[in-house]
Parts: structure tokens; C-alpha cells; sequence
């Protein structure tokens, strides 16, 4: 063998020995880890009110940037970039690092509140499509890692642009900063849309639902439900308050059932005991196996 071709060899051998000692010991840490909030009753999540400087200071940014314009860049530049090639596991664990601002219930790593949701919906004899969309549900979040402007256009709930911002909406004050509240199309009832016109016809705010959305729709096997999951998920005031009526299609409200069924999942199991990565992984390979390619354009 070439000394470089060799020397590259041992290399790669030396850093994957590495890799399988952390592996190994962040297996030990999981493992005896239990400090998880098995008290903590549904009222204690999602308090905005009390939340900490880094959640304020996050949707005070998202409110005020969230502008028509910025979401029609936002698309374009998606449909014209490649990210990645990559499989879902991969993909997990490149996410593994972000730390999501916008979350005032966990400061857990990406990987396990992917897990503890899948966990949550197997443990309650969930449909396999259903464990797997949980446990994919917030990859989207890789646009932090694929050149976003910053957090506030890839994590926290969601809301119509182009229309007028809801009160429904978390800390609605904030948006009098954002240009649009001034624009007298942009910040009127139906704003730019049509009465009824389907949410499928109408701008989220830009996000890791939106995106993960359009990476999954022509690269799984999932079913609609599936899809509506994922691309509402954050979308809180519509799911949870009731806003935005005005705009929904039959087809919605069908959907809305799909989003409310995923909903404690995704929320409720943040308090749940700590997963192990390591240990759940031939179980979720061989469900990502069944909806998913072994590598997809991200
Ligand atoms: O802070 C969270 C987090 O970013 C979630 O991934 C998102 O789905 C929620 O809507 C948001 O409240
Ligand atoms: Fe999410
Ligand atoms: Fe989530």
C-alpha cells in the first residue's frame, strides 16, 4: 500500500477508535443518568410569561424579521442550494449540537428529544409511520448548521406572514417592530390570501417545519398525516389556539386531528427519562429503513 494511502488508513482507524470510546462513554452517562422531571404536570410547560431572557430575547428577534420578504428569499434559496447527502441517523446526530433558544422546557440535546418523542408514542402502541415521524419530526433544524441567518428563522412556533399577525400568537406585542404591521395589505384580516384558501396556499413563517417538510415529501414513504405533522408541528396557534380559521380548507381540518394527536408527544415527553442513542438505534434503523432511502438530498 502507498505510505499515504496507508498512513490515511491508520488514521481513519485511530479517530474511529476515538469515536467508539466516547460512544462508549456517553453510553455510561446515559445510562446512569435519572435527574429527569417525572413531576412536572402539563400546566408547568410552555410558560412564556416566566420564561428566561434567552426565549424573550429569541421571538423578539423571529417577530420583528419574519417579513413577507424575507420568507419568499427564504424559499428561493432553498429550492436553489444542495445541503447535504446523508441518512436519517446521520442526520440525528450531526443535529446533536444545537442547542434550541426558543424552548423554554429543555435544554436536552436534539437527539434525545427526537427519541423521547418516538419512545413516548411506542410506549402507547403508536403505528410505525407515527414513532418515525416523531422521531424525525425536528430535523429541519439543520438549517441552523446549513447557513441560516441565525436561530429565529429555523426554531419556535410558527404563524401566517402576509396577513395580519394573530394574537394568538406568543408575545403578540413584538410584532409592532416587524415592517409588515405597517403595510396596509400585509397586516390586514385576509391580507394577501383568500377566504378559505388552505394553509398549503398560504406562508409560514420560515422554519426547520416548513423546510423538513419539503426535504421529506418527495424522499419518504410517510403517509399525509405524516407530513401534516411535520409541517404544523410548531404551528401553536393554530393547533392549540384556534387561530386562523379564516384560511382553513376541508382538507385542514383533517389535518388539524393528525397535529393535535402528535402534539403531546413532541411537547410532554421533554420531561421524560433520559434515551440512550446507542441502545434504541437497530430499533429506529430498521423503521427509518422502511419510509425512508438509505441517504436523502437535505
Ligand atoms: O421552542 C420550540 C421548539 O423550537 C420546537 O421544535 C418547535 O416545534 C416549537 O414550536 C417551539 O415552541
Ligand atoms: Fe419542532
Ligand atoms: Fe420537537
Amino acid at each position: 500500500m502507498p505510505t499515504v494511502v496507508a498512513e490515511t488508513a491508520r488514521a481513519f482507524d485511530a479517530t474511529s477508535d476515538a469515536i467508539d470510546d466516547v460512544n462508549a462513554l456517553k453510553g455510561q452517562l446515559w445510562n446512569s443518568n435519572s435527574e429527569f422531571d417525572a413531576s412536572k404536570d402539563k400546566t408547568q410547560f410552555r410558560q412564556y410569561e416566566d420564561a428566561c431572557d434567552r426565549v424573550k430575547n429569541f421571538y423578539k428577534e423571529q417577530h420583528e424579521k419574519q417579513t413577507v420578504e424575507f420568507n419568499i428569499k427564504a424559499r428561493v434559496d432553498y429550492k436553489s442550494k444542495k445541503r447535504a447527502h446523508m441518512g436519517v441517523w446521520q442526520a440525528m446526530e450531526m443535529l446533536d449540537t444545537l442547542v434550541d433558544e426558543s424552548d423554554p422546557d429543555t435544554e436536552l440535546s436534539q437527539i434525545e428529544h427526537l427519541l423521547q418523542t418516538a419512545e413516548a408514542m411506542r410506549r402507547d402502541g403508536k403505528p410505525e409511520w407515527m414513532q418515525v415521524t416523531g422521531l424525525v419530526h425536528d430535523l429541519g433544524k439543520l438549517l441552523f448548521l446549513f447557513g441560516s441567518e441565525g436561530q429565529w428563522d429555523v426554531v419556535g412556533d410558527t404563524f401566517v406572514v402576509g396577513c395580519k399577525f394573530s394574537e394568538k400568537i406568543i408575545y403578540p406585542d413584538t410584532f409592532a417592530a416587524n415592517p409588515d404591521s405597517a403595510d396596509p395589505v400585509y397586516s390586514s384580516e385576509y391580507g394577501i390570501y383568500q377566504p378559505q384558501c388552505g394553509l398549503e396556499n398560504v406562508m409560514l413563517s420560515w422554519g426547520h417545519d416548513e423546510y423538513l417538510y419539503h426535504v421529506l415529501k418527495d424522499q419518504s414513504t410517510l403517509p399525509e398525516e405524516a407530513l401534516a405533522m411535520i409541517r404544523y408541528h410548531s404551528f401553536y396557534p393554530w393547533h392549540r389556539e384556534g387561530a386562523y380559521k379564516h384560511l382553513m380548507n376541508g382538507n385542514d381540518f383533517k389535518h388539524l386531528e393528525a397535529v393535535k394527536a402528535f402534539n403531546p408527544y413532541d411537547l410532554y415527553s421533554k420531561s421524560d427519562e433520559r434515551c440512550d442513542p446507542a441502545k434504541l438505534r437497530p430499533y429506529y434503523e430498521k423503521l427509518i429503513a422502511r419510509f425512508f432511502p438509505p441517504q436523502l438530498d437535505w
